[in-house]
């Protein structure tokens, strides 16, 4: 289980207030810029090759997105891993849709072996980076949490990283330790990006709790936490999408009492 608690986790991201380097994709970049901002995190948008790793060393933590991949991205993302590692800063990849064509699946794999901190996924996309049989539907998942975990378990021993496959129930394992969140709402994914989103909060929680399974654990119940309150009063996913930044924002340690289940896998 976790030593420090979500709520423990939240507040130290809001105090420690870091610098998240994000390498995301052209529909993640506001929604996730906004994420960040909600939990009192810095939000950077760069991926030019010809700064990247400068900007990464500077940053308090890097996350990498392939969304919207072209090479001189993918210059950019290396160099900005390179930076971050150099720093000693820990990373995280968002594999998206890797599953979706062999130029991604490439990129996708060149990325893992630069050792991310941590690999956060919807079940499709980690069910392939596992290699095991996922299908997925362009960047959304076809599959369950449940048909990922045992691939999960066993990236996170070989790969050395924390994995954390999201959707109805989230399951984070760093290869000895696992965990299932509850909450969240259905609308979570009617809502374009609200995964790349989270992929950043949890670079800005592994910037401020230093064990990146903690960190893990709590940004995604914060999201959870968070997407229970937006989903109370919302009336679809426009009011969803706003509801679910505000409750972001406004997030103490109250609001995790009673709501988002954290328990042993
Ligand atoms: N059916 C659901 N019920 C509750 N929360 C969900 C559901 N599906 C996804 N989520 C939440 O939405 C967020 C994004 O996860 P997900 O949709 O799996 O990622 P992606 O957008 O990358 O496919 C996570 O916080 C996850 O827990
Ligand atoms: C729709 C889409 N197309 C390329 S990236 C992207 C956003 C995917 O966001 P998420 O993985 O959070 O659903
Ligand atoms: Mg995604």
């Amino acid at each position: 289980m976790v030593t420090t608690s979500p709520a423990d986790a939240f507040a130290a991201t809001r105090a420690a207030t870091p610098l998240v380097h994000c390498i995301t994709n052209y529909v993640a970049m506001n929604v996730a810029a906004n994420t960040l901002l909600a939990a009192g995190a810095s939000p950077a948008m760069l991926h030019a090759a010809e700064e990247a790793g400068e900007f990464a060393a500077m940053a308090d933590a890097l996350t990498i997105n392939i969304g919207t991949l072209s090479p001189s991205w993918v210059e950019g993302m290396v160099a900005a891993i390179d930076g971050a590692q150099r720093a000693g800063r820990p990373w995280v990849l968002d594999p998206v849709a890797l599953q979706a064509s062999a130029y991604r699946r490439d990129a996708a794999m060149r990325l893992m072996d630069l050792s991310p901190t941590i690999l956060r996924g919807n079940a499709s996309e980690i069910l392939a980076v596992a290699g095991d049989s996922g299908a997925g539907r362009g960047a959304d998942t076809t599959d369950s949490v449940a048909a990922a975990e045992s691939g999960a378990r066993r990236l996170a021993v070989e790969r050395h990283c924390v994995v954390a496959v999201t959707g109805a129930v989230d399951f984070v394992t760093d290869g000895s330790r696992a965990v299932r969140i509850t909450g969240g709402s259905t609308l979570m994914p009617r809502v374009t990006a609200l995964g790349c989103a989270l992929s950043c909060l949890v670079g800005a929680f592994a910037a401020a709790v230093p064990d990146p399974f903690d960190a893990t654990v709590g940004a995604l119940a914060s999201f959870a936490t968070a997407g229970e309150i937006a989903a109370e009063k919302a009336e679809g996913p426009g009011s969803f999408g706003w509801r679910f930044l505000d409750a972001l924002a406004a997030l103490d340690a109250a609001a995790f009492h009673g709501r988002t289940r954290v328990t042993p896998a």
